[in-house]
């Protein structure tokens, strides 16, 4: 399975302040990451690099197998999904659903003059109906509850079939019906053979969806441990990644934390 994402002694220095450094980190076309850390790791920040949305200060970054700095950004953007609620707060309130999801094909966040071909509209369709939106397609984008537009996001981010899907606090806000709705669509999209290489931030490990492989952990200073889920999830790489004490339970693939 080839390498989609390759990070090798990567530092991003921001206005003076080190936000990462010398992060070396793989991720292969058939893993589905979790990223967890405290705020103010520079989980986001990772995952903007990841998207080739931001460059780092030093350090080598493969995207696809594009080096960044030296790759066609406008080629390689489509191939990359991304969803988060910076994102979405470009989306105009009163833009239909199945815009916002179709105007992924053209990159853009709301309906002007594009030429959309059939293709596009029925992958949008199809979209909308894997994420359970068909039903809300007519809807203006600004009337619809957290959930849903947490929905809308992930099914603009799938749109275009990307190699590599990052999603950043995808489950952020969510109450707990709309959270297991969603980790439930996001277990199974991600349990598909076909789907891409998933990259998820989140603050709970409540939130890690069934059939995630890999989990990378990252601390105040840097990756506390990266790797298969089942051998980086535990409370001791915890303890060291939030800096206390944590209890961790597993039961039929779900995890849950609290301090010890
Ligand atoms: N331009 C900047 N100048 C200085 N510091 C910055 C700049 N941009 C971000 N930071 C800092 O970098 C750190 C990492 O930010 P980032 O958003 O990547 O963290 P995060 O792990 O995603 O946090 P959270 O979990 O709170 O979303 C934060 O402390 C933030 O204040």
């Amino acid at each position: 399975m080839p390498t989609v994402l390759d990070l090798e002694d990567v530092s991003v220095v921001r206005d003076g302040t080190t936000i990462l450094s010398g992060v070396n980190w793989k991720v292969d076309g058939d893993q589905r990451w979790v990223v967890l850390g405290p705020n103010g790791a520079g989980k986001t920040t990772l995952l903007q690099i990841a998207a080739a949305m931001s460059h780092p200060s030093s350090g080598v970054v493969h995207v696809l197998e594009g080096q960044l700095g030296q790759v066609d950004l406008f080629e390689l953007r489509p191939r990359v999904g991304f969803a988060s609620s910076a994102m979405a707060r470009r989306f105009p309130a009163n833009e239909t659903v199945l815009n916002v999801v179709l105007t992924a094909a053209y990159s853009v966040t709301g309906r002007w003059n594009e030429a959309y071909e059939d293709i596009d509209l029925r992958r949008a369709q199809r979209v909308l109906v894997e994420w359970k939106l068909d039903h809300l397609s007519e809807r203006l984008f600004g009337s619809l509850s957290d959930g849903e537009q947490k929905r809308v996001q992930i099914a603009r981010s799938v749109m275009t079939d990307p190699e590599l899907l990052l999603l950043d606090e995808p489950a952020a806000s969510l109450d707990l019906g709309a959270r297991e709705e969603l980790l439930q669509l996001l277990g199974g999209y991600a349990s598909a053979p076909e789907a891409p290489a998933i990259v998820m931030v989140t603050h709970h490990v409540e939130e890690i969806p069934k059939g995630f492989t890999h989990a990378l952990l990252l601390g105040p200073d840097g990756i506390v441990a990266a790797g298969e889920l089942g051998d980086v999830l535990t409370a001791q790489n915890l303890e060291a990644t939030f800096g206390l004490p944590i209890a961790l339970s597993e039961d039929d693939g779900r995890f849950s934390a609290r301090a010890a």
